[in-house]
C-alpha cells in the first residue's frame, strides 16, 4: 500500500474564536497542524503529505514545518499548497498534489490533533483491504433530535424526530479512499455544484459505498474554545504517562 494524506489546514477557526488560523493555534507549545502531521507520519502506511494551507499563508506553514522538523527530509515527505474558501474546495486542491504513485488517500483535518496512530493504520488498512470509502467513527452519548425551523426568531425549535441512537455514530478523520474514487467524486461536486460536510459524504452522494471503522475519542475536533481545554488535557495525560 501507497498511502497520501491530505490535511485541510486552511481553515480560520472562527468558533474558536479571534487569534491566528486554528491550525497554527497552539496546543502543548506545538502547532495543531503540527501535532496533526506528527500522528499521520507515524504511520507506516503514509508515505507522503500534503498540507493544505491558509492561501496567504504557505510561506508561514512551510517555516512552521521545517521550525519543527518535519520539512520532508525526516519520514513521510510533506507538500504544501494554498486552500480554498471551504473545506471541500481545499482537499480537492490538496488532491491534485497528491502524487499518481499513492493508491490510497487518507483526509485529515488539522483541527484534529491527538487522533492516534492506530486509528491511522486501521483506515488505511480497510482501504488497502478492498473497501473503497472508510471512516472512522464512535458511538453518540446523547440521544439526537431532528428539528424544524422555528415559528419565529427566537422561539423554540419543533422537533420532529428522535432517530434510533443505536444506528447513528460521530464521525472522524482521517477518512480513507482509493485515490480514483476520491478523485472522481470530488471533480462531479465541482461541476455539479454539490457540497458535503465531509468527503464520504461525497461518495454516497455519488453511490459508492462507504464503511466505518471504530474511532477514538480522543481524535476529537478542536472547534470551540472548550475543546482545546480538553485537548491541552489529553496532551497533558499523554506526558506524564510518557515518563513513567
Ligand atoms: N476553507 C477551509 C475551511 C476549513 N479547512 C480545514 O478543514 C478542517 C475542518 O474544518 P473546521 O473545523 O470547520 O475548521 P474551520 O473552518 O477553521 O472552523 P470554523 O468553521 O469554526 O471557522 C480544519 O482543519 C480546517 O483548517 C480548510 O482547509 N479550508
Ligand atoms: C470532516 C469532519 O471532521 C467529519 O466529522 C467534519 O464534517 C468537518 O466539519 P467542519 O464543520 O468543517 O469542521
Amino acid at each position: 500500500m501507497n498511502a497520501a494524506a491530505v490535511v485541510p489546514a486552511a481553515g480560520r477557526g472562527e468558533r474558536l474564536g479571534p487569534g491566528a488560523p486554528k491550525a497554527l493555534r497552539e496546543l502543548g507549545g506545538v502547532p495543531l497542524l503540527v501535532h496533526a502531521v506528527r500522528a499521520l507520519s507515524r504511520s507506516r502506511a503514509v508515505t507522503r503529505v500534503v498540507v493544505v494551507a491558509p492561501a496567504d499563508g504557505v510561506a508561514r506553514v512551510r517555516a512552521l514545518l521545517e521550525q519543527f522538523g518535519l520539512d520532508g527530509h525526516d519520514g513521510a515527505g510533506i507538500t504544501v499548497v494554498p486552500g480554498g474558501a471551504t473545506r471541500q474546495e481545499s482537499v480537492r486542491l490538496g488532491l491534485a498534489a497528491v502524487p499518481a504513485t499513492a493508491d490510497v488517500v487518507l483526509v485529515h483535518d488539522a483541527a484534529r490533533p491527538l487522533v492516534p496512530v492506530d486509528v491511522v493504520d486501521a483506515v488505511a488498512r480497510a482501504v488497502a483491504d478492498g473497501a473503497e470509502a472508510v471512516v472512522p467513527a464512535v458511538p453518540l452519548a446523547d440521544t439526537v433530535k431532528q428539528v424544524a425551523p422555528a415559528a419565529a426568531p427566537g422561539r423554540p425549535e419543533p422537533v420532529v424526530g428522535t432517530p434510533d441512537r443505536s444506528t447513528l455514530r460521530a464521525v472522524q478523520t482521517p477518512q480513507g479512499f482509493r485515490r480514483e474514487v476520491l478523485l472522481a467524486v470530488h471533480e462531479k461536486a465541482l461541476s455539479d455544484g454539490v457540497e458535503a460536510t465531509d468527503d464520504a459524504g461525497l461518495v454516497e452522494r455519488y453511490g459508492g459505498s462507504v464503511v466505518v471503522v471504530p474511532g477514538h475519542e480522543e481524535a476529537f475536533k478542536v472547534t470551540r474554545q472548550l475543546d482545546l481545554v480538553l485537548a491541552e488535557a489529553v496532551l497533558a495525560r499523554r506526558r506524564a504517562l510518557d515518563e513513567f
